[in-house]
């Protein structure tokens, strides 16, 4: 079921073809320091592997996917199977459901320093329907966080702050791509979680 996204208009951002909302101190600092710990501890971060143009490539980052046991995911080529919730997910995925956000999985990222990234992408893989709801939230070091219109090549740059809540949801996946470039000055650690809707359908179709 498909629930309205409960976030005050004044959050919105003001870009063409995309449904954006950013609240920059959507935690207070002190809460925001304390899920950083407890997401850095509680999660087991692993430094994926990808395979693009036959040859394996270690992701410039560490990762780890969480949700229900059926929020199967088919990224670059491989199967992820999500490991169970921890407290401090289930938690912030709980007080998301207060904004009308309702997920089953969330991708958390963990950006060692300014060294680690993540390149040009959308977040539009068929599992998560036609129009994607994406809660991002962003802990730790604060990272730029830039969007490409993909016809105008428009772009946006958005710091990413500790403690803010990020959302991507209606067209934004179909005219937008986005990345987190890296920042050479940066030498704080980072973690982002994504959380998103998993949409279950039949798994033959995902091999
Ligand atoms: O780290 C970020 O802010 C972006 C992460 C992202 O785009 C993703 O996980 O798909
Ligand atoms: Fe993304």
């Amino acid at each position: 079921m498909q629930h309205r996204i409960a976030i005050p208009s004044r959050y919105r951002l003001d870009a063409q073809d995309s449904e954006l909302y950013y609240i920059a101190d959507w935690l207070p600092i002190n809460e925001a320091n304390s899920a950083f710990q407890s997401l850095r501890e509680e999660i087991t971060w692993e430094q994926g592997e990808v395979f693009i143009f036959g040859k394996h490539h270690l992701t410039p980052r560490l990762q780890s996917w969480h949700g229900e046991p059926d929020a199967v995911y088919a990224y670059s080529n491989k199967m992820l199977l999500p490991k169970p919730w921890t407290p401090s997910l289930l938690n912030l995925k709980r007080k998301l459901e207060d904004l009308g956000i309702f997920t089953n999985s969330v991708l958390a990222n963990l950006y060692r320093d300014g060294n680690d990234k993540m390149g040009w992408h959308r977040d539009n893989e068929k599992e998560l329907g036609p129009q994607p709801v994406i809660a991002s939230l962003s802990f730790g070091g604060q990272r730029d966080f830039v969007l490409r219109h993909r016809l105008t090549k428009q772009r946006i740059c958005i710091p990413l702050e500790n403690g803010s809540l990020f959302v991507m949801a209606g067209q934004t996946q179909h005219f937008w791509e986005h990345c987190l470039p890296r920042r050479a000055r940066c030498h704080h650690e980072r973690i982002n979680l994504t959380y998103r809707t998993i949409i279950m359908g039949n798994p033959e179709e995902f091999v």
